[in-house]
């Protein structure tokens, strides 16, 4: 087998430097901004050599793919996921995102029906009600120059999927530091070090760190949380207070009939008392928390950054938020959305350029022939380059760089994994409705009362690439810095 990975890196050799027995590990040690430095010299490389590269870390072959038709064959046929994913596990144990195939395969087909567009349209209020509570908390960095958004589109995301998965209101936006938002932060970056950290894979030296105790600590704070909703939940449910819950809110005057938070659709779904146990339904909604709530936040705020780069782009989404909604000031409603035509391009155009998630794997099971000939043999990583591809030109023509919301008019792509912000094929995000219903709402409603300007140490930098780094996922390495003024 090994003879088999060496042909085929020999085949698909880089230029970007492989040292004997690290490969290119070296190029992942410095700060997050060098590692993403080193998956762009990947994107392209790849991109150089027909969309398909591949190098070594340590004696790990990974296979990189900036090609639609090659990256569709894998996602299509290998479902299993890389092993480097697997400390996540602590977190989540068996839950769908990382979990082998036959764990993934049943849950699936039980939370993909949850997430029906009917279901989703329900939660815009939620997403409406705590942008507007985002949009008050901003009233006060308006005045004072430079600030990051990202802080406060990340409390806006975890009290939006709080209460849209467990139908509880965190109240994160209104208290600072909340333990809640504290705790899932650490936990998030002791996992991502873990993982990037060769030498503390191993259990036996990582029981030794102090990390061990805060992250078992954290892990055990945020599932008794879970778990208590859950039990919580599950009562409503056998005495009927849920439903009374229902009839109070149409009494409130709301005439619509009462939200079912995505963990209560998932008893349904999964067959009420008899479907999933409480342990996995703990495993899923940690799922949810985990995969819905920084990948959101990330996203709406590099769509805040673009705004502010390109004012022509920002008017063009303000006088569309004005002809929607019109000149009354309300909540953004789950009919408006699909009316947000250039604000939907604009956000397309953002994850285009800017992919929160850049990368994701696979693993591959047995010797693969690719659509192109070329052969992956059993056991090599498969890095699905989610960036790269982005920046093929090949299928993107010649101005990749260019931010141009207009090209998803009327866009006719080439191959439809061309543009895969949530990933393709069987295995993609279930929550992409979810996650462009959530960023739309935000930048509508923040659009619609502040002009967004870019940092005050910014001169006109128009199309000039932002800077990124990678932990997992990818940020702005100025941490999504802009300035508000109020619109009259
Ligand atoms: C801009 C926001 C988001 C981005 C960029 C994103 C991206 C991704 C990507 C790249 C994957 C991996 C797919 C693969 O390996 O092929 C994924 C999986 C997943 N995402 Fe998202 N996601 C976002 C928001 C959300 C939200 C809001 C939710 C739920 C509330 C969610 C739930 C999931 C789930 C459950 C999976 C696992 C699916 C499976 O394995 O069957 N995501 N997401």
């Amino acid at each position: 087998q090994n003879r088999g990975k060496r042909e085929v890196a020999k085949y698909l050799k880089n230029n970007i430097g492989n040292l004997p027995f690290l490969g290119i590990g070296h190029k992942f040690i410095g700060s997050d901004e060098d590692r993403m430095t080193t998956f762009r010299a990947i994107a392209a490389e790849s991109n150089r050599n027909d969309g398909i590269t591949s190098f070594w870390l340590g004696n790990h072959l990974f296979v990189t793919i900036t090609d639609p038709v090659e990256a569709e064959a894998v996602l299509k046929n290998c479902l299993e996921k890389d092993s480097i994913l697997r400390f996540v596990k602590a977190l989540i144990g068996n839950g769908s995102i990382f979990a082998p195939v036959s764990i993934w395969r049943p849950r699936r087909k039980v939370l993909a029906p949850t997430f029906g567009l009917r279901n989703l349209n329900q939660f815009v209020n939620v997403f409406s009600e705590q942008s507007n509570i985002m949009a008050d908390r901003l009233a006060e960095a308006s005045d004072k120059g430079t600030f990051s958004i990202w802080k406060y589109m990340t409390s806006y995301t975890m009290d939006s999927v709080g209460e849209t998965t467990m139908g509880t209101k965190l109240g994160i936006q209104k208290q600072d530091n909340h333990p809640f938002l504290v705790k899932f932060e650490r936990l998030a970056e002791l996992v991502v070090a873990r993982t990037l950290m060769p030498w503390l894979h191993t259990d036996f030296i990582y029981k030794f760190t102090p990390y061990y105790k805060i992250s078992i600590e954290m892990i055990n704070y945020m599932t008794s949380f879970v778990r208590k909703i859950i039990k919580e939940k599950r009562k409503a449910i056998e005495d009927g207070s849920n439903k009374k819950d229902a009839i109070d809110e149409q009494n409130n005057g709301t005439g619509r009939p009462a939200t079912k938070c995505l963990l209560e659709l998932l008893i349904d779904y999964s067959g009420g008392d008899k479907g999933y146990t409480d342990l996995e339904l703990q495993e899923e909604t940690m799922v949810m928390l985990l995969a819905g709530t920084d990948t959101t936040a990330v996203g709406a705020s590099f769509v805040m950054v673009m705004l502010s780069k390109h004012q022509d782009v920002q008017e063009k989404v303000y006088q569309e938020v004005l002809e929607v909604m019109g000149d009354e000031e309300r909540p953004v409603s789950a009919e408006d959305l699909p009316r947000f035509k250039y604000l939907d391009a604009v956000v397309k155009e953002t994850l285009r350029l800017y992919p929160p998630v850049p990368i994701t794997a696979r693993e591959t099971d047995k010797d693969y022939v690719l659509p192109s000939g070329r052969k992956i043999v059993k056991g090599t990583g498969v890095i699905i380059h989610i960036w790269g591809t982005h920046r093929n030109p090949k299928y993107w023509g010649p101005d990749v760089e260019v931010f141009r919301p207009e090209r998803f008019f009327d866009l006719q792509l080439a191959h439809p994994a061309a543009y895969m912000p949530f990933s393709y094929g069987p295995r993609n995000c279930l929550g992409y409705q979810y996650a462009t219903m959530s960023m739309k709402t935000a930048v509508a409603t923040l659009v619609r009362r502040y002009k967004v300007l870019p940092a005050e140490y910014i001169v006109q930098d128009g199309d000039k690439p932002l800077r990124v780094k990678y932990d997992f996922m990818m940020k702005h390495v100025d941490n999504f810095q802009v300035q508000l003024v109020r619109r009259k």
